[in-house]
């Protein structure tokens, strides 16, 4: 059935002669019997040539559900600026509500991004850019017993999993079955076997992470899962009353940058046939068409892909530490999730709906690599999309908090740098896969988990029913091979010249 929406989606303004196209189709319909979309979109164009390719950003945006508050100056300087970026975003024809969660953060400088930590619904398309350039963004849970020590648990991950830019070495590769799906003709995935083979059990960098954590498993905890659909669930974690948990959090590494790269242009191009002036965040692939459908096809195979990518760490991990899986957990926190006619585009922001059998869904929500990690059951609060926070959001840019080390004349100051780094992760055992840390992405990044608790809890979006309790945790860091003889302002463009890099591939969300 070819809906308003369906023609506002190839091009025809939402004015009052929509009513008239809408009818003619629906007269070519039933007169003429005409099945095929691309043919009576064409009969159509003909006849209604004037109110076609008219399509502009509207005046006044789509509604915006706001769940987040600013407690200082700064705070309230980057929720303007999130606001702002989402009411432009929510000013495109097929968008039709926004809203922000309580980690949100502007991302990029383009008028249009969305911001991390936000959430839009569209009508019938999918816009590339509003689940950002790292689909499949996610965290996976594994539960399982072990009684070695932290450090050499640690020692294990650490030989397990892989950081770092690029991929696996040829000798060091691991094979799984989703290697094998019969996928690759996708336009989009088109002649990208070999990233998505050097990719499975890798984790990139950013703030990528393989967490070991503790998690109590109270008669509470058992009883809330059983109340919620989660028999299964409760069944295997009464076996102890306190499990090891081993968690990840990375995306569909190149592969999925390269579809995003692929699909933003296809929106583009596919926008600028019948629009003018929406700017390329907010360029849509409209899913009446092959493309849509290839993309959306393409989508749920990194989806796939980053799962089989998760499970390989843990299962190479288990298997060095000879224990077995009780179970796991996980969720996408950089997504297009459907329902019905609505595609909802999450960039940070964990789905807190229901499943199928009404039961909520479950949640893995970060805050930083010395606090625990929440798991949380979604309280499907429609007036925020029911989505739910990713994480505790950046306090500051990357660049902002390099910029508190910098002193006149002296660069940087590194004993300072040092000394907030090693208080700020005393308590865990802390790894930098490539040798250095990476002051940026340690808790002096990231917001204060209470307040995001509190958030959470104040606008009704998700409940926290465990936490698991950090022991340690490995991120990528720097590499010594590239910073040993830089001066600070060799750093800094170093550090500009990523940013760019990174703007140009549209991952906005550390640019701020
Ligand atoms: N447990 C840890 N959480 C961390 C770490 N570094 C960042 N974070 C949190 O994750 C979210 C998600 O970030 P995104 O890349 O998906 O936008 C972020 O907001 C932080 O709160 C860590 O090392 N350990
Ligand atoms: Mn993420």
């Amino acid at each position: 059935m070819i809906t308003k929406q369906t023609l506002i989606n190839a091009g025809w303004a939402d004015t009052a002669e929509l009513d008239s196209v809408h009818q003619h189709a629906l007269d070519l319909i039933n007169e003429k019997q005409i099945t095929d979309e691309k043919y009576l979109l064409k009969l159509l164009k003909k006849k209604f040539p004037d109110t076609h390719g008219a399509l502009t950003m509207r005046s006044s945006p789509a509604p915006l559900a706001i769940a987040v508050e600013a407690d200082s100056k700064e705070a309230e300087k980057n929720l303007a600026k999130a606001i702002s970026q989402m009411t432009e975003l929510l000013k495109c024809p097929v968008v039709k509500a926004g809203a922000l969660m309580p980690d949100a953060c502007p991302s990029g400088n383009e008028a249009a991004s969305i911001p991390v930590g936000g959430a839009i619904a569209v009508e019938n398309a999918i816009i590339p850019a509003a689940h950002s350039s790292d689909i499949c963004c996610s965290l996976h849970a594994s539960f399982f017993h072990s009684s070695l020590p932290v450090h050499e648990l640690m020692d294990h991950l650490s030989r397990s999993t892989r950081f770092g830019p690029g991929g696996r070495a040829p000798q060091d590769m691991v094979h799984h079955p989703v290697l094998d799906e019969a996928v690759w003709n996708n336009p989009f995935l088109r002649r990208l076997q070999d990233k998505a083979a050097v990719h499975i059990a890798d984790q990139g960098d950013g703030n990528h992470f393989a967490f070991l954590g503790e998690m109590n498993c109270t008669p509470e905890l058992l009883s809330t899962l059983q109340e919620n659909g989660q028999s299964k669930l409760a069944e295997n974690l009464s076996k102890y009353e306190s499990m090891k948990v081993l968690v990840t959090h990375h995306g569909s590494r190149s592969l999925g940058a390269t579809v995003y790269t692929r699909g933003l242009e296809v929106a583009v191009k596919h926008t600028r046939k019948f629009a003018k002036g929406i700017p390329e965040e907010a360029a849509w692939i409209s899913m009446d068409t092959r493309e849509g459908q290839e993309y959306w096809d393409a989508l749920q195979y990194l989806s796939r892909w980053t799962k089989a990518n998760h499970e390989t760490i843990h299962h190479l991990f288990l298997k060095s530490i000879s224990s077995d899986l009780i179970d796991s957990v996980g969720n996408e926190h950089n997504f297009v999730w459907r329902e019905d006619d609505l595609y909802l585009h999450g960039k940070g922001a964990t789905p807190a709906w229901s499943s199928s059998d009404e039961h909520p869904l479950l949640g893995l929500i970060p805050m930083n690599m010395s606090s625990p990690i929440l798991l949380t059951l979604g309280a499907n609060n429609q007036d925020y999309l029911s989505f739910s926070p990713h994480g505790a959001g950046r306090n500051l840019s990357r660049r902002g908090l390099l910029r508190r080390y910098e002193r006149k004349r002296q660069g940087v100051d590194t004993e300072r740098m040092k000394a907030d780094i090693a208080s700020a992760t005393h308590s865990i055992d802390a790894r930098w896969y490539l040798g250095l840390p990476d002051i940026t992405e340690t808790p002096l990044a990231y917001k204060d988990p209470a307040q995001i608790k509190a958030m959470m809890s104040k606008y009704g979006l998700a409940k926290v029913i465990a936490e698991i309790t950090p022991l340690g945790s490995i991120m990528a860091g720097r590499s010594p091979k590239f910073e040993k003889e830089l001066t600070p302002k060799q750093l800094r463009q170093m550090q500009h010249r990523a940013d760019r890099r990174k703007a140009r591939q549209r991952d906005w969300q550390d640019e701020m």
